[in-house]
């Protein structure tokens, strides 16, 4: 394997090939120009006839290009024409232990600034990792390392298939020789460095949750108890089974520790073959952070593919990870086994002092230091140009290579010979894998059990706040009994008219406005959360946002209750059960349309400012137009109150135009008497008609993130 490295590396340094190539690896291809090719299964394709070659590259599925132009050292400033691609393919995942390579992998982020020239849009990009190639097979535990900046996230973002909607990542990442896509979810687990959950649920209950909606729907509910049980113990968490997980910085809330290794114990739940973690380690004791390392070499040791990112590791932590991937501004500066990096570097002369941590030494290595940037510069392109013609970086070509080859063999598979349906041998082999794949990947539950499940947690959640519960409950008994002193006992005569129609626009706003700003929070805070757990594949967007709103729903059919009940008897409203239950009902319509309304603001916009600025010029227009729900509400009330109404005292001054019945009434505010069904149906037609733009902001985000 290395040997014929070597010779093909040798060839590329007597050529004075330069192994650091902004291009993307197609470019490279289609020009056939072998000094552009850095590798040697590269050099083996450009050889290719002009058909044979295009025939390559759409099998890399490279239908578009990128054209790359900017600062290609720094990669700054770098501008991308055409459609980078991504080359996420459509494969399903494996259930053989997961070799996963990577291949000239670059990812550029957005820049704020943007430019217009010759009338068009210019966005600027920022390469953040800058052609990285790299390769793990099954039973490896690989410590991701380098400077702060250097790209560690990123790499594993991309290689995890959780980059956000912004980002362009250019390259190949494949998975046991089948290109990498949403499948990823299924397949791995992504410890994240910043760890986030549903604060007032308890471990016990997130962990019971999270293996409803994670684990196989054909596993049985003992065995899911059994699986949340053993990891808990596993990780010490079950003295705190009961806790609630707290929001961090409050006083009930789990320590640092605990909540990194409850977020460990969410991603392993179903075990998966292939596991990212960015700084696992990071809060943890000496103890913990070695027994956590502990039982990530355990699980490599049964055949998963472990990549980890870890910061200051103790040596003994450090000697856990059998394999090492450094990175040093964007670029690749080492990846082979934890004892080569301390050879590698010696032979470039950074010796490691023998009182120096390894780990230390590689990330000080490794760092631009302040003062001294343009040395640093130097000597991190020294070794990374070294690494890329090193025999390390040969012998992952080769396993990227084979990789690249079995790619080959499915494409030929699901192309020809899965048309024709006569297979050769090696097909055979190979589609036989792909249906164990298929099996072994786990069945997610379906979309009532998500929906219930996730229905649970947003009642759980907003019902273990009751101090925010009982201030709005008690807000409402003040308003009604002040509404109620205000307007006591209000006559039936032409003055009592005003009177009546006041109270009643005032009923519909003391449960139009507080529902909308009730819920203009609801999806801003839990936007992360929502974003990471949707990413990740545990529920989809439209049962996250149902049962959320069905979580709501509650709350405003109790405050029209409660409100109308005590204000309705002290102003003295027609005094019967019909009038009165029709006047709750279609003020329980009108605080759950208004807060429709609030949730499709608070769907649409990312923070509380942004929904603000748009919402006070939208709620004046509805106050001052009578507009929408508040128009159909305020006829629905004043029929319930009127109709039937034959006794209204005539006391105005003789020749004043009076009003003797509700008809009159009715009329004279040009309502139609028959109109309550239309007007609550025209109300829960805006409730859903609010709901699907909300939905469809939230999704929209979801999909761009
Ligand atoms: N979405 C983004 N938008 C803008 N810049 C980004 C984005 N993602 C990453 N970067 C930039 O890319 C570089 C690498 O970031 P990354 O988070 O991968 O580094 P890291 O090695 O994980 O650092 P740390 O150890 O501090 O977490 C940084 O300079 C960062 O500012």
């Amino acid at each position: 394997m290395s040997d014929l490295g070597s010779d093909l590396g040798s060839d590329l340094e007597a050529e004075g090939v330069v192994p650091h190539r902004s291009l993307p690896t197609e470019e490279c291809l289609l020009t056939g120009n072998p000094n552009l090719l850095g590798f040697p299964y590269l050099r083996q394709l450009s050889e290719l006839k002009g058909g044979e070659q295009e025939d390559r590259a759409s099998l890399l599925g490279s239908a578009q290009y990128v054209s790359v132009s900017g600062d290609s050292d720094t990669g700054s400033g770098v501008e991308l024409i055409g459609r980078p691609t991504t080359r996420y393919g459509t494969w399903k995942p494996v259930d053989e232990g997961i070799t996963l390579t990577w291949r000239d992998l670059s990812v550029y982020v957005p820049q704020k600034k943007a430019w217009y020239k010759r009338d068009k849009l210019h966005k600027p990009f920022k390469r953040v990792l800058n052609s990285v190639s790299g390769a793990v097979r099954p039973g490896s535990l690989v410590a991701l390392m380098g400077a702060s900046g250097a790209g560690k996230s990123t790499l594993m973002n991309a290689l995890a298939h959780r980059t956000p909607g912004e980002v362009v990542v250019d390259g190949d990442i494949l998975v046991n020789g089948h290109r990498a896509n949403r499948s990823m979810n299924a397949l791995s687990g992504y410890v994240h460095q910043h760890d986030l959950f549903v604060g007032s649920l308890t471990v016990l209950e997130h962990l019971t949750f999270m293996a409803r909606l994670r684990m196989d729907s054909r596993s049985t509910a003992n065995e899911r108890k059994g699986r949340v049980q053993e990891l808990m113990k596993e990780l010490g968490l079950t003295k705190v089974q009961h806790s609630k997980i707290g929001v961090p910085g409050t006083d009930k809330s789990l320590s640092g520790g605990e909540r990194k290794r409850l977020a460990f114990a969410t991603e392993i739940l179903t075990d998966p073959p292939l596991l990212f973690c960015d700084e696992p380690t990071t809060g943890l004791d000496s103890f913990n952070a070695r027994k956590l390392v502990r039982m990530m070499r355990e699980m490599a040791a049964r055949g998963k593919t472990i990549v980890c990112t870890i910061h200051q590791p103790s040596t003994e932590v450090f000697l856990m990870f059998d394999r090492l991937l450094l990175l040093a501004e964007g670029r690749l500066a080492y990846m082979g086994s934890s004892s080569g990096a301390m050879e590698y570097l010696d032979g470039l002369g950074h010796k490691c002092p023998s009182t120096f941590n390894p780990a230390d030494f590689y990330i000080h290595t490794l760092a631009v230091h302040h003062g001294h940037e343009r040395r640093s510069r130097e000597r991190i392109k020294r070794i990374c140009d070294n690494f890329a013609v090193s025999s390390y970086s040969k012998d992952i070509d080769v396993i990227i290579q084979y990789q690249d080859n079995k790619f080959m063999q499915y494409s030929d598979i699901s192309g020809k010979d899965m048309a024709a349906n006569n297979s050769t041998s090696t097909s055979t082999s190979s589609m036989e894998s792909i249906v164990n794949i298929v099996k072994n990947i786990p069945r997610l539950p379906g979309w009532w059990v998500q929906l219930y499940w996730l229905t649970w947690r947003a009642v759980v959640d907003s019902y273990r706040n009751p101090d925010v519960h009982a201030i709005r409950i008690l807000q409402k008994i003040l308003m009604a009994f002040l509404i109620g002193v205000c307007y006591t006992n209000v006559k039936l005569n032409q003055a009592g008219i005003q009177d009546i129609e006041g109270v009643l626009f005032i009923f519909i706003t003391e449960n139009t406005f507080p529902s909308v700003y009730a819920v203009l929070n609801v999806f801003p805070q839990e936007l992360p959360l929502f974003l990471r757990e949707y990413k990740n594949g545990i529920y989809r967007s439209d049962t996250y946002y149902i049962a959320k709103m069905l979580s709501l729903i509650p709350g405003f059919v109790c405050d029209p209750v409660i409100f109308t009940t005590i204000c309705y008897w002290i102003v003295g409203l027609q005094h019967h059960a019909y009038h009165f239950f029709m006047t709750v009902l279609v003020l329980i319509f009108t605080a759950n349309t208004a807060s429709a309304c609030g949730a499709m603001f608070s769907a649409m916009f990312e923070s509380v400012p942004y929904i603000m600025a748009f919402l006070i010029p939208f709620d004046m227009m509805l106050l001052i137009s009578g507009g929408l729900f508040i128009n159909l509400a305020n006829e629905a009330s004043t029929i319930i109150q009127w109709r039937g109404v034959k006794n209204i005292t005539c006391d105005t001054e003789p020749g004043v135009p009076c009003l003797s019945t509700g008809e009159e009434v009715i009329e004279k505010y040009t309502f139609r008497s028959w109109r309550i069904p239309y007007d609550l149906t025209f109300m829960a037609l805006l409730y859903v008609c609010f709901h699907i733009i909300g939905f469809l902001g939230l999704y929209s985000r979801a999909k761009r993130k």
